[in-house]
């Protein structure tokens, strides 16, 4: 056991990759200022032209799609497991023992901006902004899927261009509290991209309001932890990033609440019987409830979704 943790100690936090980070701006891999406005521009664009053009767009099979969508899910979850570890010891490792608990919520200000965001904990950030990245197959692979215009929705386009931006602003002001955010939201994508991976291989989940629940929680979490930090950053010399964290809470909020609408048109008491709900699309389209069908069925309002195209 002691072994077993040493070595996955020694891959994750001691590794002179690991443990010598340094994000040096424009020479880290995805640390340019055109790498973020190149990712975020070519996204939106695909995206965005995705519902103008709906009709012109190629559509993968069905079989092809679940088979990408199962790897690609299964990746970011096998990722995500990673991160929470790897961030963990790499926190544990890297916090002053003799003032850790200001530490782990207050990153110190430093007013000349000469400290790099450096150490296994901003390897770990790093990793994460890349998987933000990554995350844009999502919303690729709903645009090639056959009912794109249906599930697209404002909340996943806002929430896939917001993350990565805000990712890369937290790195480069060192921002306090972001690697408590990432171990919360890898944890959460962890259950989430589980459930992405069982929906593309057709076996249902019955949990999907339990990673909703999650999700919520994780943006409860973000409120519950922003007085501690701030408690320091009133008390002593100031916290890094704290102009960032003013422009989080806000964006944390708007996820909150998308999030909260998200649950009551979901899972909520009153849901509508909706003919055009997509449960019974999908039995239209496809003779009848298949599990991957049940496992996508949400009884939405239409003005959650972006709502270009045929419904
Ligand atoms: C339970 C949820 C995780 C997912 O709700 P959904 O309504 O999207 O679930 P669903 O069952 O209808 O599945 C949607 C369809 O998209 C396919 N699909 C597969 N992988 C996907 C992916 N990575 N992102 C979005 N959709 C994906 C599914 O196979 C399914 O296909 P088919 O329709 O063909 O059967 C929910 O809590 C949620 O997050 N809803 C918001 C929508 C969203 O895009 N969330 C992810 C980004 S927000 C996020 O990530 C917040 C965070 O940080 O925690």
């Amino acid at each position: 056991m002691e072994d077993l943790y040493t070595s996955v100690h020694y891959w994750l936090v001691d590794h002179p990759t690991i443990s010598q980070f340094e994000w040096k701006q424009g020479h880290t891999f995805g640390s340019s200022l055109c790498f973020l406005t190149l990712s975020i521009s070519i996204y939106l664009s695909i995206t965005l032209l995705s519902f103008r053009f709906s009709s012109l767009l190629p559509t993968l099979p069905t079989t092809t799609l679940h088979r990408i969508t199962a790897v690609h899910s299964l990746v970011l979850c096998l990722v995500s497991l990673i991160m929470i570890v790897g961030c963990s010891l790499a926190v544990f490792h890297q916090m002053p023992r003799h003032d850790w608990r200001r530490w782990v919520f207050c990153f110190p200000a430093d007013n000349n901006s000469t400290t790099l965001p450096r150490g296994p904990v901003f390897f770990w950030i790093h990793v994460c902004y890349l998987s933000k990245i990554l995350e844009f197959v999502d919303t690729l692979l709903i645009i090639l899927s056959r009912s794109r215009s249906r599930r697209l929705s404002f909340l996943h386009v806002y929430h896939h261009t917001m993350v990565p931006l805000l990712c890369y602003l937290g790195i480069y002001a060192r921002q306090s509290l972001i690697h408590i955010a990432v171990m919360i939201n890898a944890s959460v994508h962890v259950v989430m991209y589980a459930y992405y991976f069982l929906c593309a291989i057709e076996k249902k989940p019955w949990w999907k309001k339990l990673v909703t629940d999650c999700q919520i929680i994780q943006f409860i979490l973000g409120f519950i932890c922003s007085p501690i930090m701030l408690y320091y950053h009133f008390t002593t010399a100031g916290c890094s990033g704290f102009g960032l964290w003013c422009v989080d809470i806000v964006f944390n909020a708007s996820l909150l609440l998308l999030f909260l609408d998200f649950h009551s048109n979901n899972y909520g008491k009153k849901i509508r019987k909706d003919p055009h709900s997509k449960r019974e699309r999908d039995k239209e389209e496809e003779g009848g409830t298949t599990g991957r069908a049940f496992c996508s069925a949400r009884f939405e309002n239409h003005h959650q979704y972006l709502g270009l195209g045929p419904r």
